[in-house]
C-alpha cells in the first residue's frame, strides 16, 4: 500500500487496528467523530479566550471533562495554525505518539491518503462517514480505495460500493471476525468481498492486522458471512456457575444442544445466503468460537452423512431430563428450550438413531416448510 493510509473511527476496534499498522511501519491518518468534536470545542475556546482578557500563557492546561475524558485541551500558541493537534483525547493520544496524523474531517482523510479504512458502529455510522457533509465521498476520485471493516449488512455495503465506485473509486467490505485482544495482537481474520485488486493492495495492511484474510466474491458476501458467524456466537447457553457438579453435567448438555443448534441455522443460513458452508467452517475454525465440536461434525454434517457417534435420541432424553432440572432450581432457559423442540422435531422425522447432528435437518427444514 503506498502513501499514507486513513482510518476513520477510533473505538475499541479501530484503535487497536491503526496502532498495529503504525507499528508496522505505515503511515497512518485518523480521524475520530468525537475527536473532531472536541477540536470545534478548542477552536470556540480559543476564538472565546482570544476575545477576553486571558493572556494565553495563563491556560495553557484546561482539564475537560466530557463522554471520551478529555486528558486535557493544550493550547499551546495563540496563533496556532492547527489546533486539533493541541486538542487530544486518551484515545488519539497514544496513536499521535506513535506517528499519526489527525485529520478534522472523514473527507480531509481520504484526500490525504490513497487508501481509507473505515471501523464503525453500525449502518447509520457507516452511512453518515460516507455521504454527510464533510464525509469521505465528497473527496474520492479515481485511483482511491475505501475499505469499510465495520460490521454492517450487505445493503448498506452495496449502498457505500456503489456510491464510491460511481466516483471512480475502488471498494472492499472487510468485517472482521475477533475481539479487542486479537485486534491488538494483529489475530483478526478478515472477511474481505468487492474489488479484488483492492484487496490485493490492502493485503499488506491485511497481514498486519489480521492472521488469516478470506476473499469471498462480490459487495456484500463478507457482511453477511461475518452475521453468521456472530449469530452462532450469540446463542452460546448458560452455564449456571452454583450448580454441583452433576447438575453442571446436564447444564453442559444445553450448552451442546445450544451449539448444535446455532451452528446447524448457522449452515444453513450461510447456504440460503449463497455462501460456501465450507468456507463458514474454515472462518469458525479460526475464531473464537472455534471447537473440536465444529471441527468433527462440520464436514459430515455438509455431506449429510449422521453415521451415530452420539444418537440424537439420547440427546434428547439428557435435554427433557436438563429442562426438568432447570424446572426444579427455577432456571429460565429458553434457548435450551427451543434445542429440544428441534430434538424432538428430528425425533418426529425419524432421525432418533442417527448421529445428534442430524438436527440439521429438522432445522433445515421446520414444521411446514419442504
Ligand atoms: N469490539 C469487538 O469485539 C468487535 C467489533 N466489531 C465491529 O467493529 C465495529 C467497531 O466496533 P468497536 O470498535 O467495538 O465499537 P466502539 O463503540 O468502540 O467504536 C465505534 C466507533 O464508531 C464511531 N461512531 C459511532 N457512530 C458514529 C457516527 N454516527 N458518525 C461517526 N462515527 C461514529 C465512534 O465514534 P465516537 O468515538 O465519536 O463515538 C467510534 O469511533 C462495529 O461494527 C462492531 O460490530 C467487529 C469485531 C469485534
Ligand atoms: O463482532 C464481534 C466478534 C467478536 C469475536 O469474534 O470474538
Amino acid at each position: 500500500m503506498e502513501g499514507e493510509v486513513g482510518f476513520l473511527g477510533l473505538g475499541i476496534m479501530g484503535k487497536a487496528m491503526s496502532m498495529n499498522l503504525l507499528r508496522h511501519g505505515f503511515k497512518v491518518t485518523v480521524w475520530n467523530r468525537t475527536l473532531s468534536r472536541l477540536a470545534l470545542i478548542c477552536f470556540s475556546l480559543v476564538y472565546l479566550l482570544s476575545k477576553s482578557q486571558i493572556a494565553f500563557d495563563d491556560v495553557s492546561t484546561l482539564q475537560c471533562h466530557g463522554p471520551k475524558q478529555v486528558r486535557s485541551l493544550d493550547i499551546r500558541s495563540p496563533s496556532s495554525q492547527n489546533l486539533t493537534y493541541a486538542c487530544y483525547f486518551e484515545e488519539c493520544d497514544e496513536l499521535v505518539e506513535h506517528g499519526a496524523s489527525v485529520a478534522e474531517t472523514p473527507a480531509a482523510v481520504v484526500k490525504k491518503c490513497k487508501y481509507t479504512i473505515a471501523m464503525l458502529s453500525d449502518p447509520s455510522a457507516a452511512l453518515s462517514v460516507v455521504f454527510d457533509k464533510d464525509g469521505a465521498l465528497e473527496q474520492i476520485c479515481r485511483g482511491k480505495g475505501y475499505i469499510d471493516m465495520s460490521t454492517v449488512d450487505s445493503d448498506t455495503s452495496t449502498k457505500i460500493s456503489e456510491a464510491i465506485t460511481s466516483k471512480g473509486g475502488y471498494f472492499l467490505e472487510a468485517p472482521v471476525s475477533g475481539s479487542k485482544k486479537p485486534a491488538e495482537d494483529g489475530q483478526l481474520v478478515i472477511l474481505a468481498a468487492g474489488e479484488k485488486t483492492l484487496y490485493e493492495e490492502a493485503l499488506p495492511a491485511f497481514d498486519v492486522m489480521g492472521k488469516k484474510s478470506f476473499f469471498l466474491g462480490k459487495v456484500g458476501n463478507g457482511a453477511k458471512m461475518k452475521l453468521v458467524v456472530n449469530m452462532i456466537m450469540g446463542r452460546a447457553e448458560y452455564i449456571d456457575p452454583h450448580l454441583n457438579d452433576v447438575h453442571k453435567e446436564l447444564q453442559s448438555c444445553f450448552l451442546l444442544c445450544s451449539m448444535m443448534n446455532a451452528f446447524s441455522e448457522g449452515l444453513i443460513l450461510a447456504d440460503k445466503s449463497g455462501l460456501s458452508s465450507q468456507t463458514l467452517l474454515d472462518v469458525l475454525d479460526l475464531g473464537g468460537i472455534a471447537n473440536p465440536m465444529f471441527k468433527m461434525k462440520g464436514p459430515t454434517m455438509i455431506q449429510k452423512n449422521y453415521s451415530p457417534a452420539f444418537p440424537l435420541k439420547h440427546q434428547q432424553k439428557d435435554m427433557r431430563l436438563a429442562l426438568a432440572l432447570g424446572d426444579e432450581n427455577s432456571v429460565s432457559m429458553p434457548v435450551a428450550a427451543a434445542s429440544n423442540e428441534a430434538f424432538k422435531k428430528a425425533r418426529s422425522m425419524g432421525l432418533g438413531d442417527l448421529d445428534f447432528s442430524a438436527v440439521f435437518e429438522a432445522v433445515k427444514f421446520p414444521e411446514g416448510s419442504s
